[in-house]
């Protein structure tokens, strides 16, 4: 099969459906999963994405009709890869009460691709005993070339920053632009080609269980991010003799193996376990239309639950272009000290907490309890009377968050890094008391106090 052009890629639309794709007619078994022989002469695969006893309502897995199976390699040597860089070994991070902020990472002029430009910044628990996560931003300069990964350790949610993605998997061919967003689940092997010249972005790693849409409570039934939104890629296979060569990720640690031929030879597949991509664009953002600043779990695009209700492994958060109009309001966000913990990322544009340093390719994170909020310049330009027109945030901004419930360790790697901005704190030092203690409630200026107020 030929290399199908960017306006070629077809998707099917839905999220979590049970899908079914063949690249020839007739690939896919029809009544059955495992046929004496398969269409085409192809072997059967299954991939589960749960336990096989897992509840329905969770159960995941996908049937690969692929023209040999993936279990025909060479066997698997370390990669030798530097844990510094990439790991899910936390017992030997480091915790802060600081807040942390790094400028945009740089990327590198020599040849480095999506996985050799993974750099693990913090993560808690441990993909071997499934739970906790990982964070990591990557920067690349090449594209993956007959190389593949595998991650057994959890699903990645990929946020490009700079420079669009063409990844090929398994299921298909998707492009993954900045402003989009793809998930490539626990298994699912991937190879990722740069677009442009070079790529930056951020990755969440979930060690347990797998995204899902939040649910809507008394929203309803529509809003957010909307299922018929989420795109799943079309089957697309190639029959190609040559060295390929397959990365696993498992327990932190990358390994790699050489086989003959490239892992992109599915025909066909059916099954509700498949990677998928999201256009943050689409997101349908509900607000305040009267008062007061609402928690950011409003701007939740994915969430990955863990057992306790409400108390989410990881939540996949977005500050989108909206317009602003809550009166008689502190606009930004709130001064707080949470007990979740909060990696931010810019895409791009400017976030509205803050004036500087926060830029796109940049990193924040506050762990949970660190005190955080708007810096000096934010507060100072919020409590002035003429910001409470509507306003659009400020232009074309996206800006993100991975909150999660585990607190993270940081690894040395990303505390020592030379992008680490040791001067953070001062953007709060000069918020100033405004206290005054011969205050009236009459000296408030006029129709700034809340209707109820004075009794209307
Ligand atoms: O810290 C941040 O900037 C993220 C954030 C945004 C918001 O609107 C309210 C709370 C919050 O943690
Ligand atoms: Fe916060």
């Amino acid at each position: 099969m030929g290399v199908p052009e960017e306006n070629k890629l077809q998707y099917l639309t839905g999220f979590g459906n049970d899908f079914g794709s063949e690249a020839l007619p007739g690939a896919l078994p029809v009544g059955q999963n495992n046929p004496r022989v398969c269409p085409y002469g192809l072997y059967a695969e299954q991939l589960s994405g749960t336990t096989f006893t897992a509840p329905r309502s969770q159960n995941k897995r996908s049937w690969l009709y692929r023209i040999r199976p993936s279990v025909t390699h060479e066997p698997f040597h370390p990669l030798n890869f530097p844990a510094e860089q990439l790991t899910a070994d936390f017992e030997r991070a480091v915790v802060t009460p600081n807040q942390l902020r790094w400028r945009p990472f740089s990327i590198p002029t020599d040849d480095v691709d999506f996985v050799r430009g993974l750099f693990t910044i913090c993560g808690a628990g441990s993909p071997g005993k499934k739970d906790g996560y990982a964070i990591h931003v990557y920067t690349a300069s090449a594209s993956m070339d007959d190389c593949c990964l595998g991650n057994a350790d959890g699903d990645m949610l990929i946020v490009p920053q700079q420079g669009g993605l063409r990844i090929t998997t398994e299921f298909g061919i998707m492009e993954v632009l900045p402003g989009e967003i793809c998930v490539i689940q626990r298994g699912m092997r991937f190879s990722v080609a740069l677009l442009g010249s070079n790529a930056r972005g951020y990755v969440l790693e979930v060690f347990q269980g797998h995204f899902t849409l939040p649910d809507l409570g008394l929203i309803g039934s529509n809003g957010l991010a909307n299922p018929r939104d989420f795109d799943t890629p079309v089957a697309w296979f190639e029959e190609r003799a040559c060295n390929y060569t397959v990365i696993q990720k498992f327990e932190g640690e990358l390994f790699s193996a050489s086989q003959a031929f490239s892992p992109f030879n599915v025909v066909a597949w059916h099954g509700n376990y498949t990677p998928y991509k999201y256009d943050l664009a689409k997101f349908c953002p509900v607000n305040a239309v009267a008062f007061d600043h609402p928690d950011p779990s409003i701007f939740t695009v994915l969430t990955c639950p863990s057992a306790v209700p409400g108390t989410a492994v990881a939540d996949f958060v977005i500050f989108p272009p909206r317009w602003t109009v809550a009166e008689h309001t502190f606009r930004p966000p709130y001064y707080h000290r949470n007990t979740m913990s909060e990696f931010m990322g810019l895409v791009r544009g400017m976030y509205e907490a803050k004036q500087e340093g926060f830029s796109p390719g940049g990193a924040s994170l506050h762990l949970c309890m660190t005190p955080h909020g708007p810096d000096t310049q934010t507060f100072e330009r919020a409590i002035l009377p003429d910001s409470q027109q509507p306003s659009h945030l400020p232009g074309d901004t996206l800006a993100f968050m991975f909150e999660t419930s585990y607190t993270p360790r940081v690894t040395p790697a990303a505390l020592g890094s030379p992008h680490i901005d040791r001067n953070y704190y001062k953007c709060w030092m000069g918020l100033k008391s405004h206290f005054d203690r011969n205050w009236t409630p009459n000296a408030e200026p006029e129709g700034e106090a809340p209707p109820h107020a004075n009794g209307n």
